[in-house]
């Protein structure tokens, strides 16, 4: 049973605040040395919430398996950030560090990636899926970004991380929770129904997503670990949205293809698994059961080598299919840092770059209280704000009145940001409340991008 520890983290531990591993809507990891063994670990710091306690449950208790970032103990320290006029709880979750890097940030650079390097690594974050829906769990958030190297080693094994939207499968998921391009058709039917409802306010008719949804982005992210590019994308780059019209009636109908150039010479054994992932009804859709039963995983797979290093390092090949959403995916890009999906520009993207830029900032900066460089209020409150729009409560009356609540606490807080006041109108916010309806996932979106903003300029 998980004890979260209430005494100091630094009784145990030395946390280097200054030195980020990298940093997602709930701030920054950081690394730390154990002081009776000199292991060195990931910190991850969350404002105790409860979203915070479900992420840190559902971690624990997928923990321990091979393919699963180990999370070792768990501290509820009240801490006081610069900027901060009182301290907060927060829980800091110690995890096995992991040092290799992101999946396609990996593959980028790696150097004859064949088709059996892709089953390879296919296996290994299907044996961690594998452990979690044994265990009834959801992970909801299957992302390249999710899934990291130990170490740079050739054999390092790859682990899952980030437990944020993770959840017991009762086979009645409410939340439309998801990033585009690896989001499954029954996310977006939840969705859609989800907005009807609330126009209508009829909340009799439920509407639900599982596991299979899981299945569906494992589909994508194997698709683009054979070519480099997604199988489903925009024809209208230009709109803001995350998800525009096209692609979501793509990805509702299952509209993709296997272009020539890139999947000649893949095996039928590569595009099965593809296609029986990436299809629409979730009932023909692949469990995990019987994707690591497919003989694509089970027996060797072909040494074919495969363009899609080349794609992910090489922006002048990716260019063709880049331009056709090149607006959308600057917005995708900065909204949810698809490092996956763009094109790397000579080999490193720039949110690895911001990465890197956060981790040498103040190389040299070692102390505990206070922490140099932390996320102000003002940051802290947009990111409620996104928490608000992610997670939305059954009764949207109730919803509402939160997002309104933590918007006036943003705009407070962030009274010298004239994007906030501005985005927020367009919103219809009139000063006290939303006149019209929200559409949350596109309000999380642009608030993100502001959050992205403010953080490039404290570089
Ligand atoms: N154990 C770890 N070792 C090394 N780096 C890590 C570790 N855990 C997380 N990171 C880095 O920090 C980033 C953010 O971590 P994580 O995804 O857990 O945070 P988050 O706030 O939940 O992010 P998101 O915005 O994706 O929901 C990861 O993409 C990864 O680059």
């Amino acid at each position: 049973m998980l004890e979260i520890k209430t005494s100091s983290i630094t009784d145990e531990y030395d946390v280097d605040w200054n030195q980020k591993l990298g940093t997602g809507i709930s701030g920054p990891v950081r690394v730390a040395t154990k002081r009776n063994t000199g292991e060195k670990f990931a910190i991850k710091v969350v404002v105790d919430r409860p979203k915070a306690q479900q992420e840190v449950q559902m971690h624990w208790n997928c923990s321990g398996h091979p393919h699963v970032v180990t999370l070792y103990e768990v501290f509820r320290n009240d801490l006081q950030f610069p900027g901060e006029s009182e301290s907060q709880s927060r829980l800091l979750l110690v995890l096995e560090l992991m040092d290799g890097g992101e999946l396609f940030f990996r593959i980028s650079k790696q150097h004859g990636f064949t088709e059996r390097h892709a089953a390879g690594t296919t296996m290994q974050i299907a044996m961690a899926v594998q452990h979690l829906h044994g265990k009834n769990i959801a992970h909801r958030d299957l992302k390249p970004e999710n899934l990291l190297y130990k170490s740079s080693s050739e054999n390092s094994p790859i682990k899952l991380c980030d437990f944020g939207f993770a959840k017991l499968d009762k086979g009645d998921l409410m939340t439309p929770q998801f990033t585009p391009y690896y989001v499954s058709p029954q996310v977006l039917e939840a969705q859609r129904r989800h907005r009807r409802e609330r126009t209508s306010m009829n909340t009799n008719v439920p509407y639900t997503y599982d596991k299979s949804c899981d299945m569906w982005s494992l589909g994508v992210i194997i698709y683009i670990l054979m070519c480099g590019y997604p199988p489903f994308y925009s024809e209208h780059p230009s709109s803001r949205r995350a998800i525009d019209r096209s692609m979501r009636r793509k990805i509702m109908n299952g509209t993709y293809n296997f272009p020539e150039r890139e999947w000649a010479r893949v095996s039928d054994r590569a595009k099965d698994v593809v296609r029986r992932l990436l299809c629409v009804d979730p009932h023909e859709r692949m469990s995990i059961e019987e994707l690591v039963q497919h003989s694509w995983l089970t027996e060797e797979a072909p040494d074919t080598l495969l363009q899609s290093p080349m794609y992910m390092a090489n922006k002048t090949n990716l260019e063709e299919v880049a331009a056709l959403h090149e607006s959308h995916l600057r917005t995708m890009r900065i909204m949810e840092r698809p490092i996956d999906l763009k094109p790397f520009e000579s080999v490193v993207n720039p949110i690895l770059v911001r990465r890197q830029q956060l981790t040498r900032q103040g190389e040299n900066n070692s102390v505990f209280c206070p922490p140099p460089v932390e996320d102000p209020p003002s940051v802290e409150s947009l990111r409620d704000v996104i928490a608000a729009c992610l997670f939305p409560v059954e009764d949207h009356a109730k919803s509402k009145l939160t997002l309104e609540n933590s918007v006036k606490v943003a705009l407070s807080k962030n009274a010298d940001n004239p994007s906030l006041k501005e985005l927020v109108k367009k919103f219809s916010w009139n000063g006290d409340q939303f006149e019209m309806e929200v559409d949350f996932n596109q309000m999380s979106q642009e608030i993100k991008e502001i959050l992205l903003i403010i953080n490039n300029s404290r570089i």
